[in-house]
């Protein structure tokens, strides 16, 4: 393969702390536990390292949220999600990211971390430590105890990698997310992606339907030259959800991720398959035991045009996972 290549596929982190101390003193905004007390300009130190740029900042009560060059980052009072794509190295952020949270926020204990990411397309063009799941998976070991690794799907296709810890969570927190992961993309829906055919990133948002998704959201959303969307969208009580578009017809790919709860996931999914139309789509569906019921998603979900190729579950110390991968019929 040559040419013009950008591998969409997400390397997606998620890291949970507590301090061993507790210090919410409001007065003192340095000790008080709260990562996003962390510097912003120490925060785009650490995104530098990982090789992307800062392309719009908002902060709303509970949330600061980053549009990036490659994708996004969403810093909680005691969590923070990174996505990076292309050829980011989003694993140099883990080290650096654990000392803020420890001089900036007291936190001193990693109560959870996520890393997860598909299959990408090109492996071959990864810089280290992401060059394979497994030289991944030793460079987290390097740095955290305890650290469990799992595949879901099948190898010699289409798949999707996780690392986790096999500790239960000390925190009692309600968290669940769904992330749509979507391949072989609709041409036509994907020209709204172009600046040919739509001048800013408003209008994308607007003639594709993305602001009709969660009405009452805050949107940042970024039109890139000459082709490619990345938005954030902020709602209430910590809640968000993210969307990032590769338009080009021979490696397209759209990724969706939400973390609002449901207690059955089938309409909103059912919503982004018609705004996006993809060929091949992945569902993870992650909720603690603190969660929604789950319980529905043990049943696979059916859409009409889609065939299941898998539907594994996967029960965690705290968490469930639920994996699904579809594929349109032949038409
Ligand atoms: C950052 S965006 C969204 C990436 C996301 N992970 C996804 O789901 O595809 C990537 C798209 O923007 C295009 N693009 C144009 N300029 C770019 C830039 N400076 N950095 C990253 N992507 C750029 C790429 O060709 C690609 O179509």
């Amino acid at each position: 393969m040559t040419g013009h290549f950008f591998e969409g596929a997400e390397k997606l982190l998620e890291i949970w702390f507590i301090a061993s101390n507790n210090n919410n003193d409001l007065d003192n905004d340095t000790l008080s536990n709260d990562l996003r007390n962390i510097p912003r300009e120490l925060i785009e130190e650490v995104l530098n390292l990982v090789n992307c740029k800062v392309l719009k900042y908002a902060k709303s009560a509970t949330t600061d949220t980053y549009v990036l060059s490659e994708s996004s980052m969403f810093v909680f009072q005691t969590h923070f999600v990174l996505k990076t794509c292309g050829e980011t190295t989003l694993l140099h952020a883990v080290q650096p990211m654990l000392e803020l949270a420890r001089d900036y926020c007291g936190f001193d204990i990693v109560d959870q971390i996520f890393y997860s990411r598909r299959k990408f397309l090109r492996p071959e063009l990864q810089k280290t430590p992401h060059t394979s799941f497994e030289h991944e998976v030793a460079y987290l070991d390097s740095i955290f105890e305890s650290g469990c690794a799992y595949v879901l799907g099948r190898t010699n296709v289409d798949c999707w990698y996780l690392y986790t810890l096999d500790k239960t969570s000390v925190s009692t927190k309600s968290d669940q997310t769904l992330e749509v992961i979507m391949t072989e993309l609709d041409p036509e829906k994907m020209k709204i992606f172009y600046q040919e055919y739509t001048s800013s990133a408003s209008e994308a948002t607007k003639k594709a339907g993305i602001d009709k998704l969660f009405p009452n959201a805050k949107i940042f959303d970024y039109l890139f030259d000459p082709c490619g969307y990345s938005m954030n969208g902020l709602l209430p009580n910590g809640h968000y959800f993210t969307i990032h578009i590769t338009p080009e017809p021979d490696f397209s790919y759209v990724s969706f991720e939400t973390n609002v709860p449901y207690d059955q996931y089938q309409e909103i999914i059912r919503k982004i398959l018609k705004i996006f139309n993809p060929g091949k789509f992945t569902t993870t569906i992650f909720g603690d035991t603190a969660a929604i019921s789950l319980d529905r998603q043990r049943k696979l979900f059916l859409y009409s045009d889609y065939g299941r190729i898998d539907h594994q579950v996967v029960c965690l110390v705290d968490y469930d996972l639920f994996y699904s991968y579809y594929k349109k019929h032949p038409s």
